[in-house]
């Protein structure tokens, strides 16, 4: 069994990199780590939310995910982890020292999970100890989770929770999965999809308000809306979907559930054709879920 620690950074293709830079900083609100002062690396755009040096990199190219990352404690706890991963018939594959500077990260690994879905392990995740110089009021206090697309939700739960210390806290039929790796009640969710990919991006907020207010600030920037605000009956958590460039979809959401009794939890099984089931104010919910942003053909070697 391996053990994560945390959800680390996203990866993503950008055609458009400037663009993505753009939308991340002034509309969503995330810090530009690399900016004029920074040290740049050419084609690659980090972006921060809270002390790790980023939880979102984009690389100029094909649209599209790269990878999604999680931590493990240590240097010894990767290796552990490389073997189990090769044992249990993966294809694992050490990142070298450039990509792994490109990371930020001392050292990691990479493979794809069962359904192609590409992920590194890492450990030596940079922290940034300066304050996030947010590039707008959002509100937003931490990356809070990542959600993948796999086309069997109870398949992608088998592997994940077999492999990893991934525990389920709630299914929504057979249409998404949501999993814990500490007390927050997700920071993994897997949703059903045709192909592998991307669901969306989370970042928490502070208020209440949060959520409001920056449904005022997309909609004034004729931000796509996907869905909300709404209130989630799995998390409890007031959320709102919304669509940035490159087909990456973001999420804001305020008042998460943390499961503070582990041996107490059981997971609940919500129906997806029950109006409420997504969201409990009863709001629209024709716009898809799972608007993913795919693996670009050929992206992983
Ligand atoms: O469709 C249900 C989504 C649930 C949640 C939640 O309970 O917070 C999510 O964050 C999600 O996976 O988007
Ligand atoms: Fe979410």
């Amino acid at each position: 069994m391996i053990e994560l620690v945390d959800i680390a950074y996203v990866r993503s293709g950008a055609a458009d990199l400037a663009g993505a830079v753009r939308f991340a900083t002034e509309v969503v609100g995330l810090e530009h780590v690399d900016g004029p002062a920074g040290d740049t690396e050419p084609g690659v755009a980090h972006l921060r939310a809270d002390g790790r040096h980023h939880c979102l990199a984009f690389v100029e190219g094909a649209s599209g995910v790269i990878a999604s990352a999680f931590t493990v404690a240590d240097p010894g706890a990767l290796a552990l982890a490389e073997t189990e991963l090769e044992t249990r018939g993966f294809t694992v594959r050490r990142g070298d020292a450039d990509e792994a500077r490109s990371r930020r990260v001392s050292e990691f690994v990479a493979f794809d999970d069962p359904f192609g879905n590409r992920i590194e392990l890492v450990v030596g995740q940079q922290t940034l100890a300066r304050p996030v110089r947010f590039g707008r009021g959002s509100g937003i206090t931490e990356f809070g989770h990542l959600c993948l697309d796999a086309p069997d939700v109870a398949e992608a739960h088998r592997f994940w929770s077999t492999t990893f210390n991934v525990r389920a806290s709630d299914w929504i039929g057979d249409a998404a999965c949501l999993m814990r790796i500490d007390e927050v009640h997700h920071k993994l969710a897997v949703f059903q999809g045709e192909r592998p990919g991307l669901c969306h991006v989370n970042f928490q907020v502070a208020e209440l308000d949060d959520v409001f207010r920056n449904w005022h600030h997309l909609q004034e920037h004729d931000v796509v809306i996907e869905m909300g605000p709404g209130r989630h009956p799995q998390s409890g958590a007031v959320f709102l979907y919304f669509l940035g460039p490159e087909g990456l979809t973001y999420e804001y959401s305020y008042g998460v559930r943390r499961i503070t009794d582990e041996a107490a939890w059981r997971p609940r099984y919500f129906d997806p054709a029950e109006r409420g089931s997504i969201d409990m104010w009863l709001g629209p919910t024709q716009k898809p879920v799972t608007q993913p942003q795919l693996i670009p053909e050929g992206i992983h070697p």
